[in-house]
Protein backbone atom coordinates (compact mmCIF):
# COMPACT_ATOMS: atom_id res chain seq x y z
CA UNK A 1 0.00 0.00 0.00
CA UNK A 2 2.71 2.68 0.85
CA UNK A 3 4.97 1.37 -1.94
CA UNK A 4 1.83 2.11 -4.47
CA UNK A 5 1.12 5.54 -2.69
CA UNK A 6 4.77 6.15 -2.82
CA UNK A 7 4.73 5.14 -6.47
CA UNK A 8 1.77 7.37 -7.03
CA UNK A 9 3.17 10.77 -5.56
CA UNK A 10 6.44 10.34 -7.53
CA UNK A 11 4.21 10.05 -10.80
CA UNK A 12 2.24 13.53 -9.52
CA UNK A 13 5.21 15.21 -8.43
CA UNK A 14 6.99 14.21 -12.02
CA UNK A 15 3.86 15.41 -13.78
CA UNK A 16 3.63 18.91 -12.19
CA UNK A 17 6.99 19.32 -12.58
CA UNK A 18 7.03 18.55 -16.22
CA UNK A 19 4.06 20.72 -16.68
CA UNK A 20 5.81 23.25 -14.78
CA UNK A 21 8.89 22.80 -17.42
CA UNK A 22 6.57 23.43 -20.33
CA UNK A 23 4.84 26.68 -19.08
CA UNK A 24 8.69 27.56 -18.13
CA UNK A 25 9.44 26.63 -21.73
CA UNK A 26 6.96 29.48 -23.28
CA UNK A 27 8.50 32.64 -21.52
CA UNK A 28 12.14 34.10 -21.69
CA UNK A 29 14.44 31.16 -21.33
CA UNK A 30 18.06 32.06 -20.04
CA UNK A 31 19.76 31.37 -23.59
CA UNK A 32 23.40 31.00 -21.30
CA UNK A 33 23.47 29.47 -18.05
CA UNK A 34 26.82 29.26 -16.29
CA UNK A 35 27.18 27.24 -12.96
CA UNK A 36 29.34 26.84 -10.32
CA UNK A 37 28.99 23.64 -8.96
CA UNK A 38 29.71 23.95 -5.54
CA UNK A 39 28.60 21.98 -2.08
CA UNK A 40 30.31 18.14 -3.32
CA UNK A 41 32.89 18.20 0.08
CA UNK A 42 30.13 19.54 2.21
CA UNK A 43 27.53 16.97 0.86
CA UNK A 44 29.99 14.49 1.78
CA UNK A 45 31.21 15.68 5.43
CA UNK A 46 27.66 15.19 6.31
CA UNK A 47 27.24 12.08 5.13
CA UNK A 48 30.76 10.96 6.75
CA UNK A 49 31.93 10.22 3.14
CA UNK A 50 35.11 10.90 1.93
CA UNK A 51 34.86 14.51 -0.21
CA UNK A 52 35.24 12.41 -3.62
CA UNK A 53 32.33 10.59 -2.85
CA UNK A 54 30.47 13.98 -3.16
CA UNK A 55 32.56 14.98 -6.15
CA UNK A 56 30.99 11.64 -7.81
CA UNK A 57 27.31 12.27 -7.03
CA UNK A 58 28.22 15.63 -8.19
CA UNK A 59 28.59 14.30 -11.18
CA UNK A 60 25.21 12.64 -11.55
CA UNK A 61 23.41 15.93 -10.91
CA UNK A 62 25.59 17.05 -14.21
CA UNK A 63 23.76 14.51 -16.48
CA UNK A 64 20.50 14.96 -14.96
CA UNK A 65 20.71 19.42 -15.35
CA UNK A 66 22.13 18.74 -18.67
CA UNK A 67 18.92 16.97 -19.43
CA UNK A 68 16.58 19.30 -18.28
CA UNK A 69 18.68 22.19 -20.10
CA UNK A 70 18.40 20.80 -23.45
CA UNK A 71 15.00 19.93 -22.83
CA UNK A 72 14.15 23.78 -21.66
CA UNK A 73 15.71 25.29 -25.24
CA UNK A 74 18.80 26.25 -22.70
CA UNK A 75 21.23 27.10 -25.97
CA UNK A 76 24.22 27.37 -23.57
CA UNK A 77 25.11 25.55 -20.26
CA UNK A 78 28.83 26.54 -18.92
CA UNK A 79 29.44 23.96 -15.73
CA UNK A 80 32.60 25.28 -13.35
CA UNK A 81 34.25 21.80 -13.06
CA UNK A 82 37.99 22.95 -12.09
CA UNK A 83 39.47 26.14 -11.78
CA UNK A 84 43.08 26.83 -12.02
CA UNK A 85 43.33 27.43 -8.35
CA UNK A 86 42.06 23.79 -7.68
CA UNK A 87 45.53 22.17 -8.77
CA UNK A 88 46.22 23.35 -4.92
CA UNK A 89 44.17 20.66 -3.16
CA UNK A 90 45.76 16.75 -2.21
CA UNK A 91 47.01 15.15 -5.14
CA UNK A 92 44.75 12.01 -4.17
CA UNK A 93 41.79 14.42 -4.83
CA UNK A 94 42.97 16.02 -7.82
CA UNK A 95 44.08 12.13 -9.07
CA UNK A 96 40.43 11.76 -8.51
CA UNK A 97 38.82 14.71 -10.49
CA UNK A 98 40.97 14.26 -13.83
CA UNK A 99 39.16 10.89 -13.88
CA UNK A 100 35.20 12.48 -13.97
CA UNK A 101 35.12 13.51 -17.42
CA UNK A 102 36.48 10.32 -18.48
CA UNK A 103 34.02 8.37 -16.60
CA UNK A 104 31.08 10.97 -16.88
CA UNK A 105 31.52 10.78 -21.07
CA UNK A 106 32.05 7.12 -20.94
CA UNK A 107 29.11 6.94 -19.49
CA UNK A 108 26.71 9.47 -20.59
CA UNK A 109 28.23 10.57 -24.01
CA UNK A 110 25.31 8.36 -25.82
CA UNK A 111 22.89 10.13 -23.97
CA UNK A 112 24.65 13.41 -24.82
CA UNK A 113 24.57 12.17 -28.40
CA UNK A 114 21.00 11.21 -28.36
CA UNK A 115 20.36 14.61 -27.11
CA UNK A 116 21.64 16.30 -29.81
CA UNK A 117 24.15 18.27 -27.31
CA UNK A 118 27.60 19.72 -28.34
CA UNK A 119 30.56 18.83 -25.77
CA UNK A 120 33.04 22.03 -25.74
CA UNK A 121 35.50 23.18 -22.93
CA UNK A 122 36.97 26.80 -21.80
CA UNK A 123 40.34 26.56 -19.90
CA UNK A 124 44.08 25.29 -20.26
CA UNK A 125 43.45 22.16 -21.78
CA UNK A 126 47.34 21.38 -22.30
CA UNK A 127 47.86 20.84 -18.50
CA UNK A 128 45.45 18.52 -18.21
CA UNK A 129 46.34 14.58 -17.75
CA UNK A 130 46.31 12.81 -21.27
CA UNK A 131 43.69 10.71 -20.07
CA UNK A 132 41.62 13.80 -19.77
CA UNK A 133 42.45 15.27 -22.64
CA UNK A 134 41.95 12.30 -24.59
CA UNK A 135 38.48 11.92 -23.08
CA UNK A 136 37.21 15.36 -23.76
CA UNK A 137 38.77 15.65 -26.88
CA UNK A 138 37.07 12.50 -28.26
CA UNK A 139 33.88 14.05 -26.76
CA UNK A 140 34.26 17.61 -28.66
CA UNK A 141 35.16 15.47 -31.75
CA UNK A 142 32.02 13.25 -31.69
CA UNK A 143 29.68 15.84 -30.74
CA UNK A 144 30.98 18.72 -33.20
CA UNK A 145 28.05 18.48 -35.70
CA UNK A 146 25.67 18.11 -33.08
CA UNK A 147 22.99 21.55 -33.29
CA UNK A 148 21.42 21.72 -29.94
CA UNK A 149 22.32 22.43 -26.45
CA UNK A 150 26.42 23.60 -26.08
CA UNK A 151 27.57 21.77 -22.90
CA UNK A 152 30.56 23.80 -21.94
CA UNK A 153 32.95 22.56 -19.44
CA UNK A 154 35.16 24.95 -17.87
CA UNK A 155 38.28 23.03 -16.81
CA UNK A 156 41.61 24.30 -15.70
CA UNK A 157 40.02 27.49 -16.21
CA UNK A 158 40.70 30.87 -14.14
CA UNK A 159 39.27 34.02 -15.71
CA UNK A 160 42.32 36.49 -14.49
CA UNK A 161 44.39 33.93 -16.28
CA UNK A 162 42.31 33.95 -19.05
CA UNK A 163 42.16 38.03 -19.32
CA UNK A 164 46.20 38.09 -18.64
CA UNK A 165 46.48 35.72 -22.28
CA UNK A 166 43.59 37.66 -23.69
CA UNK A 167 45.49 40.69 -23.21
CA UNK A 168 48.94 39.60 -24.20
CA UNK A 169 47.31 38.11 -27.87
CA UNK A 170 45.96 41.89 -28.43
CA UNK A 171 49.36 43.06 -27.67
CA UNK A 172 51.44 40.93 -29.67
CA UNK A 173 49.06 41.59 -33.10
CA UNK A 174 49.54 45.60 -31.90
CA UNK A 175 53.63 44.90 -31.70
CA UNK A 176 53.51 43.12 -35.62
CA UNK A 177 51.26 46.03 -36.76
CA UNK A 178 48.23 43.70 -37.76
CA UNK A 179 46.02 45.85 -34.99
CA UNK A 180 45.90 49.49 -34.53
CA UNK A 181 45.71 50.76 -30.65
CA UNK A 182 42.50 52.58 -31.56
CA UNK A 183 41.06 50.06 -32.99
CA UNK A 184 40.71 47.81 -29.05
CA UNK A 185 37.39 48.26 -27.65
CA UNK A 186 34.84 46.06 -25.83
CA UNK A 187 33.58 43.96 -28.45
CA UNK A 188 37.50 43.38 -30.32
CA UNK A 189 38.52 42.60 -26.51
CA UNK A 190 35.75 40.05 -26.15
CA UNK A 191 36.60 38.22 -29.89
CA UNK A 192 39.99 37.38 -28.54
CA UNK A 193 38.47 35.10 -25.24
CA UNK A 194 37.88 31.44 -24.65
CA UNK A 195 34.12 32.60 -24.80
CA UNK A 196 34.67 34.23 -28.36
CA UNK A 197 31.97 32.04 -29.85
CA UNK A 198 29.60 32.38 -26.80
CA UNK A 199 26.38 34.19 -26.12
CA UNK A 200 27.42 36.02 -22.65
CA UNK A 201 25.78 34.40 -19.61
CA UNK A 202 22.11 35.27 -18.59
CA UNK A 203 22.14 33.39 -15.80
CA UNK A 204 24.63 32.50 -12.85
CA UNK A 205 23.58 30.14 -10.63
CA UNK A 206 26.19 29.52 -7.38
CA UNK A 207 24.55 26.60 -5.21
CA UNK A 208 26.00 26.02 -1.60
CA UNK A 209 25.20 29.26 0.02
CA UNK A 210 29.06 30.76 -1.12
CA UNK A 211 28.52 34.40 -2.38
CA UNK A 212 31.47 34.63 -4.54
CA UNK A 213 32.53 34.35 -8.15
CA UNK A 214 35.62 32.34 -7.14
CA UNK A 215 37.66 33.95 -10.66
CA UNK A 216 35.02 32.54 -12.75
CA UNK A 217 33.85 34.62 -15.98
CA UNK A 218 35.02 38.15 -14.66
CA UNK A 219 34.05 39.68 -17.90
CA UNK A 220 31.54 37.57 -19.08
CA UNK A 221 29.42 38.12 -16.50
CA UNK A 222 28.92 41.68 -16.20
CA UNK A 223 25.26 41.83 -17.53
CA UNK A 224 23.95 38.29 -16.36
CA UNK A 225 21.32 37.81 -13.30
CA UNK A 226 22.88 35.56 -10.29
CA UNK A 227 21.25 33.49 -8.03
CA UNK A 228 23.40 32.70 -4.83
CA UNK A 229 21.03 28.95 -3.50
CA UNK A 230 21.89 27.61 -0.41
CA UNK A 231 21.46 24.22 -1.96
CA UNK A 232 24.28 22.09 -2.27
CA UNK A 233 25.31 20.77 -5.67
CA UNK A 234 24.60 16.87 -4.91
CA UNK A 235 20.91 18.00 -3.76
CA UNK A 236 20.45 20.62 -6.91
CA UNK A 237 17.68 19.03 -8.99
CA UNK A 238 14.78 20.20 -11.77
CA UNK A 239 12.89 22.10 -8.91
CA UNK A 240 16.11 24.11 -7.98
CA UNK A 241 16.82 24.64 -11.30
CA UNK A 242 13.33 25.74 -12.93
CA UNK A 243 12.86 28.01 -9.45
CA UNK A 244 15.86 29.82 -10.50
CA UNK A 245 14.90 30.46 -14.00
CA UNK A 246 11.32 31.57 -12.79
CA UNK A 247 13.02 33.90 -10.72
CA UNK A 248 14.85 34.91 -13.40
CA UNK A 249 12.23 35.42 -15.85
CA UNK A 250 10.39 37.47 -13.01
CA UNK A 251 13.69 39.68 -12.76
CA UNK A 252 13.66 40.28 -16.76
CA UNK A 253 9.57 40.89 -16.97
CA UNK A 254 9.96 44.26 -14.27
CA UNK A 255 13.44 44.72 -16.06
CA UNK A 256 10.79 45.22 -19.32
CA UNK A 257 8.81 47.66 -16.99
CA UNK A 258 11.53 49.91 -16.48
C1 LIG B 1 37.01 17.89 -13.00
C2 LIG B 1 35.57 17.52 -13.05
C3 LIG B 1 34.82 17.45 -11.86
C4 LIG B 1 33.50 17.09 -11.92
N1 LIG B 1 32.78 17.04 -10.76
C5 LIG B 1 31.37 16.66 -10.66
C6 LIG B 1 30.47 17.87 -10.67
C7 LIG B 1 30.68 18.72 -9.44
C8 LIG B 1 31.91 19.52 -9.48
C9 LIG B 1 33.20 18.88 -9.19
C10 LIG B 1 33.35 17.45 -9.49
N2 LIG B 1 32.96 16.80 -13.16
N3 LIG B 1 31.70 16.45 -13.51
C11 LIG B 1 31.67 16.35 -14.85
C12 LIG B 1 32.92 16.64 -15.37
C13 LIG B 1 33.29 16.70 -16.79
C14 LIG B 1 34.28 17.59 -17.21
C15 LIG B 1 34.61 17.67 -18.55
C16 LIG B 1 33.93 16.87 -19.45
F1 LIG B 1 34.23 16.95 -20.77
C17 LIG B 1 32.96 15.98 -19.04
C18 LIG B 1 32.63 15.90 -17.70
C19 LIG B 1 33.74 16.92 -14.29
N4 LIG B 1 35.03 17.27 -14.26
Amino acid sequence: MLEKLMRKKNTVADSVVSDRLESLKSRNIPAHVAIIMDGNGRWAKQRNLPRIAGHHEGMKTVRKITRIASNLGVKVLTLYAFSTENWKRPKLEIDFLMKLPGEFLSTYLPELIEQNVKVEMIGNFDMLPDHTKRAIRKAMDETESNTGMTLNFAMNYGSRLELVETTKKIAALVADGSLKIEEIDESLFATHLMTAHLPEPDLLIRTSGEVRLSNFMLWQLAYAEFSFLDVLWPDFDEKCLLDAIEEFQLRKRRFGSV
